[in-house]
């Protein structure tokens, strides 16, 4: 169980409020003229990552009394029961383990006096073996010819985290013919175009559901199987090319999967958290064992810092504190993550999930309604894209949009200058975000440019920005298996800290249910022509302008 307490009675809350009606009238461009040593101050470093948070509207008192919040919250605490195996999902009645699956250490973890890394290793081990078996052209489809085509049938966690990272580590498949492919959505186009692309002799079907019952996931899933029937394969040469991603055996083998295809996990793996598990064996499939287990070890890397270093000094710590600084104290309601890697264009939609599915909580460990912000909307896109088309708002809107700005040095394919062009405006942005241009500045370009004092007056307000619009920098050396590794652990491990000192349950994910439950309500209301009339006036109304639609 988790230390629970009610996040405004902090005492470090009060002072905080009372430090942001001294801090919001000061200009970022102000605390760094003050503060000669901020970069050095605000910085801290992880292996080959980067993290400057300095140019965030903080000065060493907001610093300190946000790592006051997290010690008041527990944090310390709360790290040491989800590594060691504490039932801290608590609704769920549920363990939180996705950092036994990448613990490289293989130091026992215990889960209900059970040690579960024989059980994570075995699986490793398979997934391993079979990776090697299917990317060497051993194992062979219905016709004998070796498999060239994976696809992944699987839909929000069995499906978001995989995609983002074989997209991220695109070049590390580049030694082989193997492709990916993803299908989530039910709408039938997601498979339809997907299936035209493959040839059943020589493809294989990932079934990559944790609960094995997921609406999407099964009939899919079961259109890729009578597609397979109806071209060419047999009942018999399903074994050859479906396997399974699951906790649930008895639905796999229902559903006609070989056991020996069956990649199990286990419940205390969120879905969300689970492209380390059995879920990630189309990446391992993609860029090959070798590299799926340095990703495992970047986040195993990550892990342990997490787990020790000191408060002040811990990555995923400042992150999640500067967030709720101004998710909490400047009402924020969002947060862009920006990364200025084109590889890494999944990034934000797979935090999307990763944090919003976490903590989009209303109650909080006592089971009260909160009466504070919790999770921020998560958004972004690559840089320098977003540049030129939502980044206007970031610059001169009304909203506050915290940001942050990811790049590596190295960039995967040096070409001329594109590299030194692409990271000039990762630099600028965060630069004119902070500093902006003041009217009188605005005013002096224009006069440079001949204009009359007449147009100046008309046109500067325009051009000037307030700046003081607050980011974080993530500069990383170069987007290797073992970094993207400890990005995603750290991010995870935001999502972790925030939660802890929200004092909300950042791993169930109630508030998808109700949906799901409708769906099936509705589902054979749509089977035949009948007027509808057992909902409200507008859902009755919209199903039955879709009968008359379809039927014209
Ligand atoms: O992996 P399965 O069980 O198909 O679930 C897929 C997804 O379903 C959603 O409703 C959520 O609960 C997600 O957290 C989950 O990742």
């Amino acid at each position: 169980m988790l230390p629970t307490h009610r996040f405004t009675e902090l005492p470090a809350y009060a002072q905080l409020r009372d430090h942001y009606d001294v801090l919001n009238s000061r200009h970022l461009r102000d605390l760094f003229a003050e503060d000669a040593d901020r970069f050095k101050k605000f910085t801290r470093q992880f292996e080959d990552i980067l993290l400057d948070f300095s140019k965030n509207r903080i000065t060493d008192e907001t610093l300190t009394l946000l790592l006051q919040l997290a010690e008041q919250a527990g944090l310390s605490e709360a790290i040491g029961k989800m590594f060691s195996g504490d039932v801290i999902n608590q609704t769920e009645g549920r363990a939180v383990l996705h950092v036994a699956l990448r613990n490289r250490s293989n130091t026992p973890i215990l889960v209900d006096g059970t040690d579960v890394m024989p059980d994570v290793n075995d699986v490793l081990n398979r997934m391993k073996s079979f990776t090697e078996r299917i990317r060497s052209g051993e194992w062979t489809g219905y016709t004998g010819a070796a498999i060239t085509d994976i696809v992944n049938i699987g839909i929000g966690g069995s499906d978001l985290g995989p995609v983002m990272v074989t997209e991220a580590l695109k070049p590390y498949a580049d030694d082989q013919k193997l492709r990916v492919h993803f299908v989530s959505n039910v709408d039938g186009v997601h498979i339809y175009e997907t299936l035209q692309t493959v040839r059943p002799e020589t493809t294989l079907f990932l079934i990559a559901s944790k609960t094995f019952t997921t609406q999407e996931t099964m009939t899919n899933a079961q259109t890729a199987r009578q597609w397979f029937l109806d071209n060419g394969g047999s009942e018999e040469d399903i074994a050859k090319h479906f396997a399974a991603l699951s906790t649930n055996k008895s639905a796999v083998e229902k559903f006609g999967i070989d056991p020996a295809n069956m990649f199990g996990f286990w419940d205390w793996v969120g879905g969300r958290y689970s492209l380390w598990s059995a879920i990630g064996l189309s990446i391992a499939l993609y860029i090959g064992f070798d590299n799926f287990e340095e990703l495992l070890a970047g986040g195993h890397a990550m892990d342990e810092h997490f787990r020790t270093a000191p408060l002040d000094e811990n990555l995923p710590v400042a992150l999640a504190l500067v967030g709720i600084w101004y998710n909490n104290f400047f009402g924020a309601q969002t947060e862009a993550i920006l990364p200025y890697d084109q590889y890494m264009h999944r990034f934000a939609a797979y935090f999307q999930q990763g944090d919003m599915e976490s903590n989009g909580k209303s109650v909080d460990r006592n089971g009260q309604p909160v009466d504070y912000q919790t999770g921020p909307i998560i958004w972004g896109e690559p840089g320098t894209n977003g540049q030129h088309a939502f980044y206007q708002l970031i610059h001169q809107g009304t909203k506050l949009i915290p940001c942050d700005f990811l790049a590596p040095a190295i960039s995967q394919r040096p070409i001329g200058e594109h590299h030194n062009i692409l990271m000039a405006n990762y630099f600028a942005q965060t630069e004119a975000l902070m500093n902006g241009k003041t009217e009188e500045e605005a005013g002096d370009e224009l006069r440079k440019a001949d204009k009359s004092e007449e147009e100046i007056q008309a046109l500067a307000p325009f051009k000037a920005f307030s700046g003081n619009r607050p980011t974080n920098s993530i500069l990383f050396r170069k987007l290797t298996p073992r970094t993207l590794g400890s990005l995603i652990a750290l991010y995870e491990h935001k999502i972790f800290t925030q939660g802890v000192i929200w004092n909300i349950f950042s791993f169930d994910q109630w508030g998808v249910e109700l949906g799901k439950q409708l769906a099936s309500r509705i589902l054979p209301e749509l089977q035949d022509d009948t007027t509808v009339n057992t909902h409200d006036s507008s859902t009755n109304g919209l199903m039955n302008a879709f009968k008359a639609m379809r039927s014209e």
